[in-house]
């Protein structure tokens, strides 16, 4: 660049053999930063082994290079090391222009001390030109840095989520639910892995620098200046950072620690969401406001301990790493004149002047780098905390920690091994049923469902009677005995709190699949509606001038069409989204349905006709409730006694016929006659129920 334009004013070099004092002082560099590197990351290491901080998590004892081989090696490709390459090439070319802009400063000092105002006019210009291209140079570097932090955040995250949705294993129901847990997983894909693309794509934008900036001025002041000047400089830094190392807080701890309890606050506000509805019944402002105000409170504490610790060593590193230093240089820069050599030249005052701004700017940019980069020994620590964090997670994602190993292995080697087999029908042969912690559930089940009969599960709060199905579902491991049973999609499972998929009305019926499938599986608009007829949810109008599935929005009584998006989780009352559950239910018609205390929000009258439904459609009917009246429903009854034994018996239901009922009531509301008079009477109709 600056070959094309004037001649430059000769550089004012202080030693013999610039050429050779240049490539020593490469080496002096490259040997330098190889210290640097590996000091703080055993510094850092040594630090999190000896738990310098207080309950802080133990596991940040990896170094960083393993760590983000793991992290990135696992997720990112041959485009972010592309972008990789293009960054490097950028800052390589702005640490170019920044040493040809401190040459030039220094023939500009040297035409203004020499008086030479054409040269000095036609330096000024040049310069004018040339930071015209160091403008693009900065903007592209930014654009790069950022491309760089949004394809890492892209890669990660989409990996997390191939790892957490995917089919058949059910990682994001594991993860959250059995044995060892993931703490608050969705704060970790969401924040964890943002901040940890952040930090990296700026330690390594702003690592490169300092790295190239350091190499390229030292190379310049050994050329001009001799070996002596980086030398000086890498003792003194390395000086400096040995008594750094020692007071400096184990940032990597404490920014793991940091985002693990963001993560704990997040997760309350959550719950709070979550249950809010039940928070505000029951009155619960104070203590929930207690709960968050503790989680906060741990939060600031430990992001005010990181505070003070910070700033005990930021003393230290700014007077050691800052001022002190430009002692040493300007005692640097004078040494080569007080000491000149007898056969360097004579020097007038425009070169000595020349001499000396530009060196004392490659100084400064020299230490400025070298600064730099011990500076990044707090972005490196921090972003080994966030790269510990992900990496944990991403481990977590790829392989769940087995439960019930022991007792699965103790069943292998008895009579009854556990085995899934497929068949038309239900069948359960010496099946005991654990909880995750070991607990024995129930022992030793043994009875076959075919398709169109109907049991109902019976037995106490908590003695297993979901657990059952959590095992059929493969939620939780079989320990014992021989399950056969149809495939996977033929058994349904209706639970207790019901889950609204996003999307239109239709997508609420026909969820997991999507229209297209729907269509492709040859089910049309028309068997929605009727779905939506027999659960008792349509928006159709019913004969008392109202349909089951309304809305009043602003005044304006809606009736949702199929293609309608609301906001269903809002909008649907706790019996509206029971309801629709049984609209999927039949729209799926599977051979066997789970029916896990799903009807509580329903009608005595909408239930009694959900189950005939259920009957008609030929579905073996799995329910699981306390209500006594539902065995009018069922032809036998599995019952837990819930002892420690897990037993359990089964009973058919006919003993029961007769000495059941099931009633409900209508409200017969007074209506006019033909003059108009109203009756005075309210009147009630009892209906009552019995199972042919
Ligand atoms: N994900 C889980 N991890 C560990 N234990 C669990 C988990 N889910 C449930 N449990 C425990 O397993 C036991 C059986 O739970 P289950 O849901 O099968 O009971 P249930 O008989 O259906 O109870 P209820 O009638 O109250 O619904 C309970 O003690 C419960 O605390």
């Amino acid at each position: 660049m600056p070959r094309m334009m004037s001649r430059p004013v000769p550089q004012v070099v202080m030693v013999k053999h610039p050429r050779r004092s240049g490539v020593l002082g490469l080496g002096a560099g490259l040997l330098f930063l190889s210290f640097v590197s590996k000091f703080s990351e055993r510094v850092q290491i040594y630090k999190a082994k000896n738990q310098k901080v207080k309950n802080a998590p133990r596991e940040q004892v990896e170094g960083l290079t393993d760590l983000m081989r793991f992290i990135l090696g696992s997720t990112c490709s041959s485009r972010e090391f592309l972008t990789v390459t293009k960054l490097s090439l950028m800052l390589l070319l702005r640490t170019v222009g920044s040493v040809w802009v401190s040459k030039h400063w220094g023939s500009i000092v040297n035409s203004v001390v020499s008086q030479d105002f054409s040269r000095l006019a036609r330096l000024v210009s040049e310069f004018a030109g040339a930071t015209v291209f160091l403008s693009g140079l900065n903007a592209l570097l930014k654009y790069y840095i950022s491309s760089l932090r949004l394809q890492v955040r892209e890669k990660i995250t989409l990996w997390c989520h191939e790892k957490y949705m995917r089919s058949k294993d059910m990682i994001f129901y594991k993860a959250n639910k059995v044995g060892q847990k993931i703490d608050n997983c969705d704060h970790q894909i969401t924040s964890d892995v943002e901040r940890f693309s952040d930090v990296f794509a700026e330690v390594f934008s702003q690592s490169l620098k300092p790295i190239v900036d350091f190499l390229v001025y030292s190379v310049e002041l050994s050329r001009v200046q001799g070996l002596t000047t980086p030398l000086t400089l890498y003792s003194w830094f390395a000086f400096a950072s040995c008594i750094s190392a020692v007071t400096l807080p184990p940032f990597g701890e404490l920014a793991a620690g940091e985002q693990r309890l963001e993560g704990n606050f997040r997760g309350k506000h959550s719950e709070l969401i979550t249950n809010c509805e039940q928070i505000a019944f029951l009155g619960g402002e104070r203590p929930e406001k207690d709960v968050l105000n503790n989680s906060f409170g741990e939060l600031i504490s430990h992001c005010k301990r990181s505070i003070n610790l910070a700033f005990n060593s930021e003393v230290l590193r700014q007077y050691l790493n800052k001022y002190f230093c430009t002692v040493i240089g300007l005692v640097l820069i004078a040494r080569p004149l007080r000491l000149r050599p007898a056969q360097l030249p004579q020097f007038t005052s425009d070169q000595i002047a020349q001499y000396f701004t530009s060196t004392w700017r490659n100084m400064e940019a020299m230490a400025t780098a070298i600064q730099d980069l011990f500076e990044l020994t707090n972005r490196i620590g921090r972003l080994s905390g966030f790269a510990t964090r992900v990496r944990q997670l991403m481990l977590g994602l790829e392989s769940r920690p087995p439960v019930l190993n022991e007792e699965i292995a103790r069943a292998q080697r008895g009579p009854y091994p556990p085995v899934f087999k497929k068949g038309p029908h239900l069948k359960f042969e010496h099946v005991s049923v654990y909880r995750p912690d070991g607990t024995l559930l129930v022992k030793d089940l043994n009875f076959t469902v075919e398709r169109g009969q109907r049991v109902l599960v019976t037995g106490g709060n908590g003695c297993g009677k979901s657990s059952l199905f959590r095992v059929i579902r493969k939620l939780w491991p079989l320990v014992e005995g021989t399950i056969t049973m149809p495939e996977d999609k033929e058994i349904y499972f209706l639970t207790q709190v019901n889950f609204v998929p996003c999307g239109s009305l239709r997508d609420l019926v026909i969820y997991p699949q999507s229209r297209e499938e729907m269509l492709a599986a040859g089910r049309t608009d028309d068997d929605v509606r009727t779905c939506l007829r027999w659960a008792h949810v349509s928006p159709q109008v019913e004969h008392d001038g109202r349909a089951q599935l309304e809305f009043n929005d602003g005044g304006r009584i809606v009736k949702p069409r199929l293609d309608d998006v609301r906001d269903w989780q809002k909008d649907l009352s706790p019996g509206q989204k029971q309801r629709l559950a049984f609209a999927r239910l039949f729209y799926h018609r599977p051979a066997f349905v789970v029916l896990d205390e799903c009807t509580n929000g329903i009608s005595p009258d909408v239930e009694h006709d959900l189950y005939d439904r259920c009957t008609r459609e030929n579905m073996a009917v799995f329910s699981i409730s306390h209500k006594i009246e539902l065995k009018l429903f069922h032809e036998r009854e599995l019952r837990y006694l819930g002892d420690l034994e897990g037993k359990w018996e089964m009973n058919e239901c006919s003993h029961t016929r007769d000495k059941i009922t099931r009633a409900s009531s209508t409200v017969k509301l007074p209506e006019p006659d033909k003059d108009g008079k109203k009756e005075s009477r309210i009147t009630y109709e009892r209906h009552t129920w019995f199972v042919d």
